[in-house]
């Protein structure tokens, strides 16, 4: 499947790129960007790692790649970023005049509801199809890890707690932990895949922590200022699940920090040196 170059622009020797491609899993056009190291002193053939990052409600590929302030750490460890869009878009895909549902509110779901589930699959879209696209294209491997904020925090743990096999490392900055029993996640899991509730459990990471058989390093970063720690976001809930089933996971609460990419720019590095440190094993880049 052809990609096309949409913008292109040189950042700590590195460029920051913004694609667009025709999604079959999606049904319709999708930017992404992505960030490729160019360091001097790689062999030729050696490829780089990638962390995903999955963005929340509201965001498109830009607010990570223009907020986050990544990419020179990113450049120096040699890992690739790849931010994908939040949700499928376009005139002729469903939306929704709220914030937290339909265009901009994919929830990292395979919708099985009218009028969703023809674009709304950003799960298959995430696990599958955007991976396939990047290491044909990239000078990428296949060692992935992935990251994400709020809703996309949500989908990083559900994507890497049911496909451990496909990633090094999980961690989320402020992620919604048990969307089965918060407002968002009701919301949107309702709407996307129905009011039958047994199947919303496929996207709860407090649920999927006690299914797991596999334990990947998993790191948290929360804020204790953050306006909707209490009311959505339920990391509670995911630290007493995995305690309970003894799933190892780092969270780490932050004094004074809020929901905004501010908190997000001031812990990425402990991110990427987090995640760089199972990317790189015994494949370094440099
Ligand atoms: N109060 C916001 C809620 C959405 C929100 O806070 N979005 C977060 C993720 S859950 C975000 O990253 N926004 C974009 C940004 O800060 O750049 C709104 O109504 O738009």
């Amino acid at each position: 499947m052809p990609i096309e170059l949409v913008s292109s622009t040189k950042s700590f020797d590195g460029l920051q790129q913004q694609y667009r491609h025709q999604s079959a899993v999606l049904d319709c056009p999708m930017h992404f960007s992505i960030f490729v190291p160019q360091k001097a002193d790689r062999e030729e053939k050696q490829r780089y790692p990638v962390l995903y990052w999955l963005s929340g409600l509201t965001c498109t590929d830009a607010n990570f790649s223009q907020k986050a302030g990544a990419q020179r750490l990113a450049a120096a460890l040699g890992i690739a970023l790849v931010i994908p869009d939040t949700s499928p878009r376009g005139d002729d895909v469903a939306d929704d005049p709220a914030y937290d549902l339909g265009q901009g509110a994919g929830f990292y779901v395979n919708a099985t509801q009218q009028p969703w589930k023809q674009h709304y699959r950003m799960y298959d879209y995430i696990v599958k199809e955007l991976p396939q696209l990047v290491e044909a294209n990239f000078s990428v491997s296949q060692r992935r890890a992935i990251s994400g904020h709020s809703m996309g925090g949500h989908g990083a743990l559900v994507i890497a707690l049911r496909n451990p096999e496909r990633y090094t490392s999980v961690s989320a900055f402020s992620p919604i932990c048990n969307p089965i029993a918060c407002p968002w996640g009701e919301k949107a899991l309702g709407a996307y895949l129905g009011a039958d509730t047994t199947g919303w459990e496929e996207y709860d990471a407090s649920v999927l922590v006690g299914r797991a058989e596999t334990h990947l390093p998993l790191l948290i970063s929360q804020g204790d200022k953050d306006e909707f720690l209490e009311d959505q976001l339920r990391p509670e809930a995911l630290q007493l699940a995995a305690e309970a089933c003894g799933y190892p996971i780092r969270l780490e609460h932050h004094a004074g920090y809020d929901h905004s990419y501010y908190f997000i720019a001031s812990f990425i590095e402990e991110h990427l040196r987090f995640h760089a440190d199972f990317l790189l094993k015994n494949n370094p880049v440099a």
